[in-house]
């Protein structure tokens, strides 16, 4: 027997209308319209009036979209066979950008087998491989922050998180290359909501602005098939996601620029808007901020995650989740038809005071505590076989970015009001773009970004030349002019950023902190 098609709200009968959750009576425009721009209010006055489950409608036709917000009716959606509850369908719309490949697209087999493809670059001990370089690079982006002026650090988070996919995620450190893909993969990521509508209607892609779009597009192509081609001949020494892929599977070149381009689209923006986040809360609260401080100096690394735990669970940066149903399904206490999206309300959850004692406070220690949030509470990746698979990474390069913030500075929040929230596509952004104001922590230090003779002269003189160890790698270390990184003292301020740089390193070279341990 031939398939039927999958169901819309038009062709449900009235009786499987009748059992539906109960939802709001609203024109579906009016549905689609307060879902995009307003779910962070929309969903819990829905919850209120409705209960844990609701339906809503949102365009095209009308669909049927229930909405879950408990753990354990979320958990039955993520443990349910992945062939009955379908996710790739539903990002269709990004076929023209991300290719038909990518990892975000597909269902079914072909899903499993690219999954399964893509976990080892995304292992444990690949992550570990990783955090040096993470590091290494927020080194350098945070030492170039303006000290005393207000500034929006979503743009700065920004910045550094597409750094992080161009040298660690595709291995790209080659300079002049690197200066070539910088500007066009900052247009790639910005894709907005008129350009997804070319995935609706393709005619519309022969047109500016989404010719433009691809156009750009086939150049970054070019560019990526081109590292592609040059890192099979060459993986020797290679620490990098895409020469991991290389050597773990076997991959077409076409696959392997679809998920390039999906690990760029999904892990960029959301990262940077995470940390966004985290930055703004810190900034806003000297307790907290003192906490993520201390942490940062004493190498915590686990309280320094908490920080970015906490930061997804108030502020989660994507708001909920979809699957759309290929049978009839018993879900949440329902006979839901063939055809619904069901949708996990993750953002739901995590305000929740049942889960989380006073939701609305900022509380990292709530995630290192004896009585830590139950499995099942804590689901800003999603969950089940679509669980986002850079989680991993994006808690590691969130602590990272922490770590050598923290150690540099303290964060003000020149206006102290919460920023709202504001959807940028999936995501949900601080609307004033995370404006802080950092000042240096060491009384000692120089204004970042001005040149001081005086210092450079203090520094050579309190230099003091030796055997030394880095505090992170064990290496002796020979004083001036030697290895790069962390040295001693009051938590490892101290760095070498290098000639040319714009920190406070004027020189190569590094300097000691005249009064390690004083300052903090
Ligand atoms: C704060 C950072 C991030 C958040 C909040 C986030 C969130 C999510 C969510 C909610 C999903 C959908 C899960 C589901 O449907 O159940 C997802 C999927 C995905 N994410 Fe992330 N993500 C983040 C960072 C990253 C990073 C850094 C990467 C890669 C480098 C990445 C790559 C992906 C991919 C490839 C998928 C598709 C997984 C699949 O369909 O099997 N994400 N992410």
């Amino acid at each position: 027997m031939a398939p039927t098609p999958l169901l819309g709200a038009r062709t449900l009968d009235r009786q499987t209308a009748r059992t539906l959750p109960p939802g709001p009576r609203l024109p579906t425009l009016a549905q689609t319209v307060l879902f995009a721009s307003h779910r962070k209010t929309f969903f819990p006055r829905m919850r209120e009036r409705y209960g844990d489950v609701f339906t809503i409608r949102l365009v095209p036709s009308s669909r049927v979209v229930v909405v879950l917000s408990r753990p354990d009716h979320i958990r039955e959606v993520f443990g349910q066979p992945p062939s009955v509850m379908h996710a790739g369908e539903g990002n269709t719309v990004l076929e023209p950008i991300m290719g038909s490949h990518s990892l975000l697209l597909l269902d079914d087999e072909d899903h499993v087998r690219m999954r399964r493809q893509l976990m080892p670059a995304f292992s444990g001990q690949a992550l570990r491989g990783y955090a040096g370089m993470v590091a290494e690079l927020a080194r350098a982006e945070v030492a170039k922050w303006p000290v005393g002026k207000p500034f929006k650090l979503h743009q700065r988070m920004r910045d550094l998180t597409l750094e992080v996919i161009l040298q660690v995620v595709f291995g790209v450190t080659d300079s002049a290359r690197l200066d070539q893909l910088r500007p066009l993969l900052d247009k790639i990521v910005s894709v907005s909501p008129v350009i997804m509508l070319g995935g609706f209607y393709p005619a519309l892609l022969r047109m500016p602005p989404w010719r433009t779009y691809l156009t750009t597009q086939l150049k970054v192509d070019e560019i990526l098939y081109d590292e592609i081609a040059r890192r099979r001949g060459n993986l020797a020494g290679r620490n990098d996601v895409l020469s991991r892929l290389l050597a773990a599977g076997n991959w077409s070149d076409v696959e392997l620029r679809d998920q390039l381009v999906t690990l760029l689209l999904a892990g960029h923006e959301t990262t940077a808007t995470a940390l966004a986040w985290a930055f703004h809360e810190l900034a806003r609260r000297p307790e907290e901020l003192e906490f993520g401080q201390r942490a940062a100096d004493a190498g915590a690394d686990d309280e320094l995650e908490a920080i970015v735990k906490e930061a997804m669970r108030l502020h989660p940066v994507v708001y909920q989740v979809g699957r759309r149903l290929t049978e009839t399904a018993d879900v949440a206490g329902y006979r839901l038809p063939r055809g619904t999206t069901i949708m996990a309300a993750m953002g739901l959850v995590h305000r929740d005071p049942q889960h989380f004692p006073v939701p609305e406070d900022f509380r990292p220690r709530r995630f290192l505590e004896d009585d830590p949030p139950a499995p099942g509470t804590w689901i800003p990746f999603g969950g089940g076989a679509r669980r986002c698979i850079g989680a991993g990474f994006s808690l590691m390069e969130g602590t990272e970015i922490l770590r050598e913030a923290l150690k540099l500075y303290n964060f003000h929040a020149p206006n102290p009001t919460p920023e709202p929230a504001k959807p940028k596509n999936v995501t949900l952004v601080p609307s004033r773009g995370a404006e802080v104001q950092v000042t240096p922590r060491c009384p000692k230090l120089p204004r970042a970004n001005t040149r001081s003779r005086t210092w450079d002269r203090t520094r050579r003189r309190e230099q003091q030349p030796g055997p030394e160890q880095d505090p992170r790698t064990g290496t002796p270390t020979e004083g001036w002019n030697t290895s790069r990184g962390l040295r001693t003292g009051c938590g490892g301020w101290e760095q070498d950023l290098g000639p040319g740089n714009s920190g406070w390193g004027v020189s190569a070279g590094y300097f000691l902190c005249p009064a390690p341990g004083r300052c903090v």
